[in-house]
């Protein structure tokens, strides 16, 4: 497998926007003496994707109230590793049936009666008891069925998002592991969990108690929902008022609301932007599209600045580059050791 390159400017982009520049080296290194010294280096070769160029937008949102003065760049890639542009769900690609799929299903059985009874059931935490890193080894198996970009198992996706942010935010150890363990929650497919549906666990989240916004992908599937008939439920306040704040809101369950209520019922020490990250990072309507903003209070409104950051890493660094786990294992065994107790209940 080989990433083809034709101009030097493409190779620049591919190494800054690759996570783990270091495991990129040149199989032909025509290109000037400057990439030279890395020839030497194990050649990652993923499906060939980048033709013509990888000019990315850079992304320059990196300060937060002037907190945080952070150097390095992340390149959005053109494509992702199928050479489409990244969350096309419309675009026709070997992905796109299955995901279709996916969301018809997820759409006709998330209503706010099931969220709330899931809720209320994996919220006792009685499913299992095991350390961050066991969790992270469950999800060696398990490919996102909602996912356009991405068919490597989750563990890939983990370790890719982490250390992309990693490159990028330095000092921000606590968004180094924010991104490990994002998609944890998605154990739930797992034996051991009862092994849920794809549908209950992975793609966007979205409010349920109030009416569907149109920006949600595949919109037309809620036709056949029960709540999108329903007098209170399909009104654009639902059983919310206005700016409640998103903690109030019950939102479709998943992966996102799981692993939320696991880090909330066991002392994790990582700050509020962390919890915010986890559990809204699939709520692409709002972080994307801008909607539901009725339904948020001023504070969600300064974490979503977090959410936003984080989204980029967590969407564009999804590659068919793998990462050394055993390379990269000790670094974020001191994170998890910093801020998760050594076992948790789930
Ligand atoms: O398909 C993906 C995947 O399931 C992610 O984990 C989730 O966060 C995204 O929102 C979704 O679109
Ligand atoms: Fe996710
Ligand atoms: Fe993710």
């Amino acid at each position: 497998m080989t990433w083809r390159v034709r101009r030097e400017a493409d190779l620049e982009a591919l190494f800054r926007h690759s996570a783990f520049p270091s495991k990129i080296s040149i199989i032909n290194p025509s290109f000037s003496v400057k990439f030279q010294s890395l020839a030497a280096m194990t050649v990652i070769v993923p499906e060939p994707v980048l033709e013509e160029s990888c000019n990315g937008e850079s992304v320059k949102e990196r300060q937060i109230d002037g907190k945080i003065d952070l150097s390095g760049e992340f390149t959005v890639p053109d494509s992702n590793a199928f050479g489409h542009s990244f969350r096309d769900y419309e675009k026709e690609s070997e992905r796109k049936a299955g995901v279709e799929e996916f969301y018809r299903v997820n759409h006709i059985n998330q209503t706010y009666a099931f969220a709330k009874r899931k809720k209320e059931e994996y919220g006792r935490l009685e499913k299992a008891e095991m350390s961050i890193w066991e969790c992270i080894e469950l999800l060696n198996e398990f490919v996102d069925e909602s996912d356009p970009d991405l068919d490597e198992p989750q563990i890939e996706h983990l370790l890719q998002s982490a250390e992309a942010i990693r490159r990028d935010y330095p000092d921000e150890d606590w968004l180094h592991l924010t991104a490990l363990i994002h998609d944890l929650g998605k154990v739930l497919l797992h034996p051991s969990f009862g092994g849920e549906p794809q549908w209950c666990v992975v793609g966007d989240t979205f409010p349920l108690g109030c009416a569907f916004d149109e920006s949600i992908v595949h919109h037309q599937y809620f036709k056949q929902n029960p709540d999108y008939a329903d007098p209170v439920l399909s009104t654009r306040l639902g059983v919310y008022t206005e700016n409640c704040g998103l903690d109030k809101v019950t939102i479709s369950w998943g992966h996102d609301e799981y692993m939320y209520l696991v880090m909330k019922g066991n002392e994790v020490r990582l700050p509020p932007a962390a919890f915010f990250i986890v559990r809204f990072h699939s709520f692409y309507a709002l972080h994307r599209s801008g909607a539901y903003q009725y339904l948020m209070n001023d504070e969600d409104k300064e974490m979503l600045k977090w959410l936003k950051i984080f989204n980029k890493y967590d969407l564009y660094s999804k590659s068919k580059v793998r990462v050394n786990v055993e390379e990269v294992k000790p670094y974020y065994m001191s994170l998890i050791n910093k801020y998760f107790p050594d076992k948790l209940r789930w």
